[in-house]
């Protein structure tokens, strides 16, 4: 089944951290990766005031895991790169969220999917759009439909940085 996981720098080398997240993901069987979206600089969506902007990407996959091994797969590579100890407790370098897997509905605390706030966040549906121009938020519709609605003002195109495939 396809799976799509957004992720998120805004800390270090945020595109170094990015890279190194995708080879990490796939470094392990049972996720084959499809496509990597566009890299976009993107103004911080809520959180304290005063953020670096984000790199975002999504990442498009096809799985057989199930979406609780996958989970455990995002959030190990979350730490192993999510980190840096500019200060006890400091912010994360790198997010990792599972969109949908398949077409998987779960409304747990640990895992809820699709990811409860697809549908308005644009520094998630413009990557995927670009990525998988097909793709369906299960419940909510075809993604190029949910950013019709929404402002993509704070989502910037980086044509200078390019996610390769994982070695
Ligand atoms: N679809 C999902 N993808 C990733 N984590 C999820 C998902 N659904 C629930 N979670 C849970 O959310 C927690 C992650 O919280 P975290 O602090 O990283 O939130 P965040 O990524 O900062 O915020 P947001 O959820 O708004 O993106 C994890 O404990 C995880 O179990
Ligand atoms: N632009 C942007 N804003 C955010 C992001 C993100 O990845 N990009 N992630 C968040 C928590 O998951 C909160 N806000």
């Amino acid at each position: 089944m396809k799976a799509v996981l957004a992720l998120g720098s805004n800390l270090g080398s945020r595109f170094e951290t990015l890279q190194d997240a995708l080879d990490s993901l796939f470094d392990a069987p049972g996720l084959d990766f499809v496509r990597a979206s566009p890299v976009y600089e993107t103004d911080p969506v809520g959180g304290p005031e005063g953020q670096r902007p984000y790199l975002n990407a999504v990442v498009v996959a096809e799985t057989t895991l199930p979406p609780r091994t996958l989970l455990e797969r995002a959030q190990s590579v979350e730490n192993a790169f999510g980190r840096v100890r500019v200060e006890r407790w400091g912010p994360r370098t790198l997010d990792i969220d599972l969109i949908v897997v398949g077409d998987t509905v779960c409304d747990d605390p640990d895992l809820t999917l699709p990811h409860p706030l697809v549908h308005e966040r644009a520094f998630v549906l413009v990557p995927w759009s670009q990525a998988d121009p097909e793709g369906e938020v299960p419940g909510h519709g075809r993604v190029a439909d949910l950013l019709a609605g929404l402002d993509v003002e704070g989502v910037r195109l980086r044509e200078d940085l390019k996610l390769q495939g994982p070695d």
